[in-house]
């Protein structure tokens, strides 16, 4: 009896601490989203609420507080608690420069990666990202045939090419598959990218981090380093794992480097331009092979899960849809294919708006960013946006883009499926004698980020991958159309 005393006792004490004391400053009197009038403990049950239903804590930051902030306590999101901001803040959130509002120090902090990841100069020096807005976003149309060729070779793997009969596949396994292949192809090319005990490692270490990353931050701060450790040991043997079928490729491309340094490699994926850019910054940590391979792997982390949800929801929302929608993407498909004498090109694929329609009106159903523009505050005395609300330095503060995608206001039909929804606003925006306005028609493509469209964030911060995403993603489905026949489903399987 006594010790279960003291358990219960250490045990509201951890709680207490871990509420009350622990984290930054909260802002004094906003609502708390998911309390209850009668709770005894608000701030706690109303983390267990938010955390097990999100969207309702979404939805009711947008309806209940749509012009005041409000505090969301959520288990996972980068913080213990966001300050949900009212979504007319969010052109302000976007415009600030990461020494203001920081989405990494969100990211580092939230997917605990100085635990979980072992290579910490990558977090300190992100130079992938600017690898990504330049290098890879300018050499997308260069790299469209090698995406090409392993759409084919991926699907032909995972689906077959059985011309008789049906075949039941688990889409989201299939197409990670084929998304894992088809995005290592761009960053570490043949043969690694089909190395499937490359593949398994990333996937492993992308499943396996968000759930070390939530186990830590449950654990009591000054016990982390030693908890922490224990907690993330099979992350990081995952990290070590796809590290040591990367290593040898990229000891060789080091030395190959050195040999050929005069005269250029032959290699043209994400690896090169890494160990070009490392290279040429002079500085020694940032070519050490282990560097380069956490490197991709942090490549791996962001890019494939993302994408395959994308497209997984995007043919789960065709095949349930119309038969129509997905006649009408073939006709517009073989259309531009023929304009282009059967090549894909950048061009080629910018052509096809109902395709690239089908992908924006998908994502916004069914955005994995529930809560936006999530920035933690990097300024000592704290920011004061628009609408008034102060947040003290080390909060994060978001916004509840879930339900700005889905306000019936902004997208009429909101909640259904309309695919050629954003062909028809081309239409409007371009008809009658007026002059051609293709700066408004290319805002509404998928790619394309707005106050009013958060699948791939805004402003500064926003996802630097999504034109390389958008083109590999535009690829494939075309390639499934023209190259499958899929059977309707009568209810759209639900998203979890
Ligand atoms: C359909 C697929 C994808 C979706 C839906 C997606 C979505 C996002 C979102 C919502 C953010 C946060 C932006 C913000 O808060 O403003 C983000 C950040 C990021 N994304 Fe993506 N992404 C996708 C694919 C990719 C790919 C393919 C890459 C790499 C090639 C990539 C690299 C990144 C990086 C590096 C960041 C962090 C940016 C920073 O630290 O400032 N993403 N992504």
């Amino acid at each position: 009896m006594p010790s279960l005393l003291i358990a219960a006792g250490l045990l509201l004490a951890y709680v207490v601490f871990f509420f009350f004391f622990s984290g930054p400053r909260l802002p004094k009197g906003f609502p708390i989203i998911g309390a209850k009038k009668t709770d005894w403990f608000p701030l706690l049950q109303a983390t267990w609420r938010n955390s097990f239903n999100i969207a309702a804590g979404i939805n009711d930051a947008y309806r209940n507080h749509k012009h005041n902030a409000a505090i969301m306590p959520v288990m996972g999101l980068g913080a213990d608690t966001l300050i949900m901001l009212p979504s007319s803040d969010s052109k302000f959130i976007s415009e600030q420069e990461p020494k203001v509002l920081s989405l990494r120090e969100v990211i580092i902090n939230g997917l605990h990666y100085r635990y979980t990841l072992s290579d910490k100069y990558i977090l300190t020096h992100p130079l992938h990202k600017k690898l990504i807005t330049t290098t890879l976003t300018n050499q997308v149309g260069i790299l469209l045939p090698e995406l090409a060729n392993e759409t084919t070779v991926g699907f032909e793997s995972q689906w077959g090419n059985d011309t008789e009969a049906f075949r039941e596949v688990n889409v989201w396994d299939t197409v990670g598959r084929v998304i894992g292949c088809a995005t290592n192809r761009v960053f570490v090319g043949l043969p690694n990218c089909r190395d499937p005990k490359l593949l398994d490692a990333g996937y492993a270490y992308a499943r396996s981090l968000p759930v070390s990353a939530t186990l830590i931050g449950w654990v009591w701060e000054p016990a982390r380093p030693l908890i922490a450790r224990l907690i993330a040991l099979r992350t990081r043997a995952m990290e070590r794992r796809f590290a040591k079928v990367l290593l040898p490729e990229i000891e060789r491309r080091l030395r190959e480097y050195d040999d050929k340094e005069k005269s250029g490699s032959s290699k043209n994926d994400f690896l090169q331009w890494s160990i070009a850019q490392a290279k040429e910054s002079g500085d020694a940590e940032m070519w050490k092979p282990t560097t380069l391979a956490s490197r991709i792997l942090l490549m791996n982390m962001v890019s494939i899960h993302t994408s395959s949800m994308t497209f997984t929801n995007v043919l789960l929302d065709l095949v349930s849809s119309k038969p129509e929608y997905i006649e009408e993407l073939r006709t517009e498909v073989s259309t531009v294919l023929r304009e282009s004498n059967g090549v894909w090109t950048k061009a080629t694929l910018a052509r096809a708006i109902k395709l690239d329609s089908v992908f924006r009106e998908s994502a916004r159903l069914n955005t994995s960013v529930a809560v936006g523009l999530r920035r933690k505050v990097m300024v000592k005395e704290g920011i004061t946006t628009p609408s008034g609300v102060h947040i003290p330095y080390g909060n994060v503060c978001a916004v509840p883009s879930l339900a700005v995608l889905t306000d019936e206001t902004i997208y009429p039909d909101a909640d259904k499926f309309v695919p050629f929804r954003f062909v028809d606003q081309r239409h409007n925006i371009n008809t009658g004698d007026r002059p051609k306005d293709h700066v408004s028609s290319s805002r509404l493509s998928f790619y394309a980020t707005s106050t009013d469209y958060l699948a791939f964030g805004n402003g500064r911060q926003a996802c630097p991958g999504r034109f390389f995403a958008a083109c590999e993603l535009k690829l494939m489905l075309a390639y499934i159309l023209m190259n499958y026949d899929l059977e309707m489903m009568e209810t759209r399987p639900k998203g979890i």
